[in-house]
């Protein structure tokens, strides 16, 4: 037991945690010190079976109340997650490694804003009255019935959540399978959940990896399946669910960049590298990972961003004066250690870090690769950790035609003084999601997603109610039917 709160079970299924140990045993293991806090067992074929059963008997009595009514409890749920905020954010710290100085404001933090804000949207959610000169129609917005959510392991407590608050506010019931690497963060929020008053079968949560996500994909029961993970993941689940035209929200992998424009701010436009570049020890999907800097203000942007990298205060992550914490798990740290060494091998400039910190657990120092070119490794394929490649521009229109030389279109940020240069870079960026002067900022009013292989949706925002509900037309006519025989 780490934590007097720890999850109980594996699984959380109809209202209450469930054991089947015969799944497959999956070792919970503590990033900042290697070693095992916990066992869980994938689902076997019954577990799943007793989650989509409860869920799809919970979703038509939810279905039936009033928006107001399913608002109260996902607004309860706010509540009380605030009220633990402390105790959720050290599990996250378990679950993930991240510092607690992060996991306190920016995960069950999150995943309150997305239950309070979906919570107020329920009561709100109606159709349309439209004339049509005499006759007329409407429509009526409908749940799409039982939803799968799968995590991916960097934000475990706000993926779960920002699956979960528009699904059940627009009448569904939810599956949540999180990420075999961190499955204790959604076990407490199905909990939370419950207390807040949300009927048994509502949220469940079961454990496992790909062959779960696969068994609950192709069940007839399942409506919709909302992803978040990297593109090969997304490929494959996209095309089970299109096998029987379910529909899906794809929140997946990118390589983003961020725009430096010798006007900048110097000062912001570091911090803003640092954020969309280290926070979270670099394993946050949207990242500004590409950092493309105008060359006349390379040298003070390195010197600047190495001079505020002393401030890295890398250690144990339940320690509130550390800010950067370790790797996930060891086989992220060795992917990304192997990205490094693609780096040095394909001639970019090592500026600081590159290795290991001398310390149990997994942690990366982070790193700053300068005099990258558009072709090398580094450049082109998303690493999620913590290495940023600066690249060096001329000019705007070089700039956003290499910015937009890739496959993913996730996010994108630009710094400049210029007004009109900030809006019309953004407006050429090909990226659903983009920043002005900052980065990385995910208020959960503010739609968010990607284009191109990056995804497919929106998360968040009112956008979400379009991806967890579907449209009933309803033509009345107020006079006589006439029929041409
Ligand atoms: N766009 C976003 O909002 C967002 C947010 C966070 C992370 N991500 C992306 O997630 C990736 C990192 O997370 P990861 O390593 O956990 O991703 P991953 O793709 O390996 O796994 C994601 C989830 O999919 C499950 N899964 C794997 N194979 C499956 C299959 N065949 N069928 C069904 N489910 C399957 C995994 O068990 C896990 O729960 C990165 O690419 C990152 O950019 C995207
Ligand atoms: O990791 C992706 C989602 C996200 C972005 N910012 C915070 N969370």
């Amino acid at each position: 037991m780490i934590y007097e709160t720890q999850p109980t079970a594996s699984h959380y299924v109809d209202g209450a945690y469930l054991e089947d140990t015969d799944g497959t045993p999956i070792p919970v293991i503590y990033a900042a010190t290697g070693a095992r806090i916990a066992t869980v067992h994938a689902a076997t074929p019954a577990v799943i079976d007793r989650a989509l059963t409860a869920a799809a008997r919970a979703q038509s009595d939810w279905a039936r109340l009033s928006g107001r009514e399913r608002g109260r409890v996902l607004i309860r749920a706010a509540q009380i997650l605030r009220e633990r905020n402390r105790e959720m954010s050290v599990l996250e710290t378990f679950d993930t490694g991240k510092p607690l100085q992060e996991t306190l404001v920016a995960d069950a933090a999150s995943a309150a804003d997305a239950l309070e804000y979906f919570g107020g949207l329920a009561g709100s959610l109606t159709g349309e009255h439209i004339p049509l000169g005499g006759d007329w129609a409407y429509t009526m917005r409908e749940p799409l019935g039982v939803c799968v959510g799968i995590g991916a392991w960097n934000y475990p407590t706000q993926i779960a959540a920002w699956k979960a608050a528009p699904a059940l506010a627009c009448g569904n019931a939810m599956v949540f399978k999180p990420s075999e690497v961190t499955p204790l963060c959604a076990l407490k929020l199905a909990e939370i959940l419950t207390e807040a008053g949300a009927p048994a079968g509502l949220f469940n949560v079961v454990q496992g990896a790909g062959e779960a996500g696969q068994a609950l994909i192709s069940d007839p029961r399942v409506a919709k399946v909302s992803l978040t993970g990297s593109v090969p993941t997304g490929r494959k689940v996209y095309a089970a669910a299109a096998a029987d035209m379910k529909h899906v929200t794809m929140e997946l992998g990118g390589k983003s960049p961020l725009l430096i424009f010798e006007d900048a701010d110097l000062e912001n436009a570091v911090g803003g590298a640092i954020l969309a570049n280290f926070y979270s020890s670099g394993q946050i999907c949207s990242n500004g990972t590409r950092v493309f800097v105008q060359k006349s203000v390379k040298q003070a942007f390195l010197a600047r961003l190495t001079e505020r990298l002393k401030g890295v205060v890398m250690g144990d992550p339940l320690d509130e004066a550390t800010n950067f914490g370790p790797m996930v798990s060891e086989a992220q740290m060795r992917i990304v250690e192997g990205y490094i060494a693609k780096g040095v091998e394909e001639g970019a400039r090592l500026v600081t870090g590159g290795k290991r910190a001398a310390r149990d657990g997994f942690f990366l120092a982070p790193t700053v690769f300068a005099d990258v070119t558009d072709g090398m490794t580094i450049a082109r394929e998303e690493i999620f950790g913590p290495v940023m490649a600066v690249l060096d521009f001329e000019d705007e229109d070089e700039a956003v035609a290499r910015a937009n030389a890739t496959e993913f279109g996730l996010a994108a940020g630009v710094f400049t003084r210029d007004i009109s240069r900030a809006h019309r870079v953004i407006g050429a960026l090909k990226a659903g999601t983009c920043f002005i002067n900052s980065y990385n900022d995910a208020p959960v009013e503010m739609p968010f997603g990607g284009v191109g292989m990056s995804g497919v949706g929106r998360e968040n925002a009112k956008a979400a109610i379009e991806h967890y509900s579907q449209l009933k037309s309803v033509y009345v006519r107020m006079g006589d039917v006439e029929a041409p025989y």
